[in-house]
């Protein structure tokens, strides 16, 4: 297959030439000729970065820009000769109506009108001629390889294969029955059709309005075309239906001479303007993170069966529309804070920014990992400890996600092209909305955590505090434990800040820790909890003592086991001072500490002088007070 550039230069070299202001005038001419309409206050220029495009020459003294009769329009209507609405082409892909679908049909009406030798079968030459060369396409379609390292860990890496795919499986159809038709497809290729399909993507409208009541399509108008983008631009889009379509700029007497005069193709993300346009807009105001997420089917058709997916059971007050609306393969999208379409209705502020079908996901998946009843859960009073493993399970997917997209801080290398510099645009915005939600879920574990004291409250703890309060309350325990940490682990509890330094670094090496001191350190917890009930201790006198309460809370959510683990329980009492009870008894206790870590423990990353360090934290509450109905989950926690 010859190169593109080689095809169309030995077809006609004035094409080479984008930005040739000879092309534009004959297309000007032609436009008006055949009905149009272009402002006598405006002409059309060329730049490099951004292609044609309009721009005033004086004050503008009409809102009217451009009008373009449905006479000129180029559409795959254009081959259907049963209809009377715009002209017809005499062109053999005639015969592929209803064989090929109307989309594809008019890539290929496109690259017949580009390729065409024969100039009485040329209906929109100076149209055609004034498109942008396959050269100068800057949609990810056109990336290559190094282009392409640009999007990593975005969305739109997956999407550009899935859409070239598609493509590539329209082309293959379309060839087959053009030759099944015995059509000549020597000009036709898979690279001129898909320069056709980013015509249509980057400069079609939709048909519905200048031709209402018919399945909609897309639609060329030539010339309105040329008016580049700005979401800020305020226009009016005036169609006649079955006439012509005007474009009118609002608040025209605004417009100096000189300044660019822009469409606005509607509020688009730049996921959308980068594969359908080739270019973003910095900062864009409209910006979401798109998220596609299902429960497994086995869950979900459980859930079903229990109602959970009845408008009344949805929680934490969200928009219940999502259980009845059709389930599709489009996205759903995060939305970060102050975003113009405002954010998702939630009783618990740190959930606004997600979809509330994800919510709802999360929230059916946390019901399951805590073994509880969606039917013993009021939708209105959901208790914090279910809201807390909601939370942890959004957040724990959104760092999943993130740490695939990381922020890009002091980016200094100037960009080797436009292709690069949009979808580096796009790329960075989409991590930034990422992490800034990320943060504003990650804000509420900070405030659930504590550093000291008897908390009040639900809180979340590493070893560290669980072993400082150890310390406070049963002090020789305490020794005893942490003689045994730094024979076995060897990490320095001379202080806590040694400690917690030592443990992090246990974390991120081959043999992680934490787990383990939380195993063992609950079932001291336990073995101390049930001396003290058998009266053979001390005095206890309930909720003053934080171990005590703690340990009341989880034998709560997990009993102790019938069934125990085999173990060596003398290692045991390297760390459980007095360990004096039966066998069994011990290797009872360890079980159930392993059963409640292996359910309730999980890794949270902080910051220490700079530097990431992964910790294990444990939910904690005292006894069953789960703090109330102004508790953490109804305040504003800032990232
Ligand atoms: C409808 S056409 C506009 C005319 C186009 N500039 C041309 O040369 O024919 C849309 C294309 O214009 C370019 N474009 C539009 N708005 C832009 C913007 N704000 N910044 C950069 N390029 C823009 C993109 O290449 C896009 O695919």
């Amino acid at each position: 297959m010859p190169s593109l550039d080689h095809q169309h230069s030995q077809e006609n070299p004035q094409r080479e030439k984008s930005g040739d202001m000879s092309l534009v005038e004959r297309l000007v001419g032609w436009f008006k000729t055949n009905g149009g309409e272009l402002s006598p206050d405006v002409d059309i220029a060329f730049d490099a970065s951004s292609g044609y495009h309009c721009r005033a020459v004086r004050n503008l003294t009409s809102p009217v820009v451009a009008k373009c009769p449905l006479s000129l329009t180029v559409s795959h209507l254009n081959l259907d000769h049963t209809q009377s609405l715009v002209p017809h082409v005499e062109s053999p892909l005639a015969k592929c109506m209803g064989r090929i679908p109307n989309n594809v049909l008019v890539y290929l009406l496109l690259v017949e009108q580009r390729l065409h030798t024969d100039p009485s079968c040329l209906k929109w030459q100076p149209y055609i001629d004034c498109l942008p060369e396959p050269s100068l396409m800057m949609t990810p379609l056109w990336f290559d390889k190094e282009d392409m390292q640009c999007l990593a860990g975005t969305n739109l890496a997956r999407e550009t294969s899935v859409k070239l795919d598609k493509l590539s499986e329209e082309w293959n159809q379309a060839k087959e029955v053009m030759e099944s038709l015995d059509i000549d497809i020597t000009i036709f290729s898979f690279e001129w059709f898909r320069w056709a399909a980013t015509i249509i993507s980057s400069r079609a409208f939709i048909s519905t309005h200048i031709i209402p009541g018919q399945e909609t399509f897309p639609i060329l108008f030539p010339v309105v075309d040329i008016l580049n983008h700005s979401p800020t631009a305020k226009v009016e889009w005036d169609f006649h239906p079955f006439e012509d379509f005007t474009l009118k700029i609002l608040s025209h007497d605004e417009v100096r001479p000189g300044d660019e005069v822009y469409n606005n193709y509607a509020p688009k993300q730049n996921d959308e303007l980068l594969l359908g346009y080739g270019f973003c807009i910095p900062d864009n105001p409209v910006e979401q993170f798109a998220i596609k997420m299902r429960l497994p089917p086995q869950i979900e058709q459980a859930a079903r069966s229990m109602k959970m997916f009845e408008p009344s059971n949805i929680p934490f007050g969200m928009d219940t529309s999502f259980v009845t609306a059709e389930l599709n393969e489009e996205p759903e999208y995060l939305r970060p804070k102050g975003h113009p379409f405002g954010r998702y209705e939630n009783r618990l502020p740190f959930f606004r920014a997600i979809p509330p079908r994800i919510v709802h996901t999360f929230f059916i998946q946390a019901l399951t990992n805590l073994n509880l009843n969606p039917a013993d859960n009021q939708p209105d009073s959901i208790p914090p400890r279910v809201i807390f493993e909601t939370l942890l399970l959004t957040y724990e997917a959104i760092d999943k996600r993130s740490q695939t997209l990381r922020l890009s801080l002091n980016r200094s290398s100037p960009f080797s092209n436009n292709k690069q510099k949009y979808a580096i645009i796009y790329r960075d915005g989409q991590a930034k909305i990422l992490h800034a939600i990320r943060d504003e879920l990650k804000a509420v574990f900070n405030t659930l955590r504590i550093h000291d004291g008897v908390p009040q409250r639900p809180v979340i703890i590493s070893t560290t505090e669980a072993l400082a309060r150890l310390t406070a309350e049963f002090p020789s325990y305490a020794a005893h434990f942490k003689a045994g940490l730094e024979g076995q682990y060897g990490v320095d509890v001379s202080n806590w800040s040694r400690y917690s330094a030592d443990i992090a670094v246990l974390e991120a090496g081959e043999q992680p820790a934490e787990l383990s001191v939380w195993n063992l350190l609950l079932c001291l917890f336990l073995v101390l909890y049930q001396k003290d009930n058998s009266g053979t201790t001390r005095e206890y006198d309930g909720f003053r003592q934080a171990i005590f309460g703690w340990v009341e809370y989880l034998l709560s959510q997990t009993p102790l086991p019938t069934n125990v683990t085999d173990m060596d329980a003398e290692a045991l009492q390297d760390f459980v001072l007095g360990l004096t009870g039966s066998e069994a008894e011990a290797e009872r206790a360890y079980t159930w500490a392993d059963e409640v870590v292996d359910k309730f423990a999980f890794p949270l990353v902080e910051e220490v002088q700079g530097e990431e360090v992964q910790r294990i934290y444990m939910y904690l509450q005292i006894g069953s007070d789960d703090g109330g109905v102004n508790g953490w989950m109804y305040q504003d926690h800032e990232a």
